[in-house]
């Protein structure tokens, strides 16, 4: 058992409003009159979430996309954010991670509303958060309505972002597709918005395909069959698509697609791609080219 799943596990157990959907969802969610306030909150780490040497811009961006995207996985409209910063004792560092949190926010029209603003002890590593509020008049779908006889699809392709995280340890001035879908990553906002009114159940992929499906069957007490594990061009132009390669992406994480479950005969109203299935029963089952594989001991990400 991780460090991280055993204390969620004593923080469920002294959860009592009905808001925080048990702390087995992407988001907290507060009725308000007409309406539904979506909330969230994400901290990058350096050297955990992002490499010392990335451009700052990137990271700001990141950080702000990282939110977003649990605010796309509701379908929520984003409505403001808070940030806590620590200084990194260069102004134009901290101006360049304004610059791309900014790019980010701008582009999901997501005003900044606050924050906190710390320095840190010096040669410690630095990290940076961000609360997200987001707002729906709709369904907020959860991680728990997947029904048995459900597909499973995802809106992209996954691995990208942990063949990018290579290349960039690699060498810091590496670029190209990759590098950007480790960097930048394009939170599903619309396509959030479209599907939520449809789907069984929804989530995004942060901690990769594997964990972040096994945590949606468990939520939704249900078996989660994934049959085909998506690479992008990309990715198989860089690595191939050997089964090594479709479980290595299987587990990456930090790709910030949708994962989400739709009745049979119900097609995506967005451009997806159709993974797996939902049935009766517990836990997961993955199939590459046909054949049932042993899940690997960590399924991705968790701290
Ligand atoms: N320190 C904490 N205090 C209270 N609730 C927490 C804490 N850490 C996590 N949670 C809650 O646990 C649930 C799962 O959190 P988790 O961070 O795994 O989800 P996520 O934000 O979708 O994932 P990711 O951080 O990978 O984007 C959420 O409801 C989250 O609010
Ligand atoms: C330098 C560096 N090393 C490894 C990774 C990969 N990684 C770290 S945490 C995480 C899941 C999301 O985190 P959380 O669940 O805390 O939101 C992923 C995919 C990275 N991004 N940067
Ligand atoms: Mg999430």
């Amino acid at each position: 058992m991780s460090d991280e799943y055993e204390f969620l596990t004593l923080l469920r157990s002294r959860i009592v409003h009905d808001g925080a959907r048990g702390l087995m969802d992407d988001v907290a969610v507060l009725p308000l009159g007409e309406t539904r306030l979506v909330l969230t909150s994400d901290t990058i780490v350096e050297g955990v979430h992002y490499l010392p040497a990335d451009p700052p811009a990137d990271i700001g961006w990141k950080l702000a996309a990282v939110n977003l995207s649990d605010l796309a996985a509701k379908g929520a409209r984003p409505v403001g954010c808070m940030l806590n910063y620590a200084l990194s004792g260069d102004a134009a560092w901290d101006a360049a991670f304004l610059g791309g949190l900014h790019d980010m926010l701008d582009r999901h029209a997501m005003p900044l509303l606050g924050g906190d603003t710390v320095k840190m002890p010096a040669g410690s590593a630095r990290s940076y958060s961000l609360t997200a509020m987001g707002e729906s008049r709709g369904v907020v779908p959860s991680r728990a309505g997947a029904q048995a006889g459900d597909r499973l699809y995802v809106t992209g392709p996954v691995g990208d972002a942990g063949i990018g995280l290579d290349l960039a340890r690699a060498d810091p001035a590496a670029s190209g597709p990759l590098v950007d879908a480790y960097r930048r990553p394009r939170p599903r906002l619309s396509e959030g918005m479209l599907l939520a009114p449809v789907v069984s159940a929804m989530m995004d992929l942060s901690d990769g395909l594997l964990i972040d499906a096994a945590r949606m069957a468990q939520a939704s007490q249900v078996a989660i069959t994934i049959d085909h594990v998506p690479l992008s061009p990309a990715l198989e132009k860089a690595r191939g698509a050997s089964t090594a390669v479709q479980m290595a992406a299987a587990r990456a994480g930090d790709d910030y697609e949708l994962l989400f479950t739709l009745p049979r005969g119900v097609a995506p109203p967005v451009r997806a791609i159709p993974i797996g299935h939902v049935s009766s029963g517990a836990g997961l089952t993955l199939m590459i080219d046909g054949a049932a594989m042993p899940l690997p001991e960590r399924l991705g990400w968790e701290h």
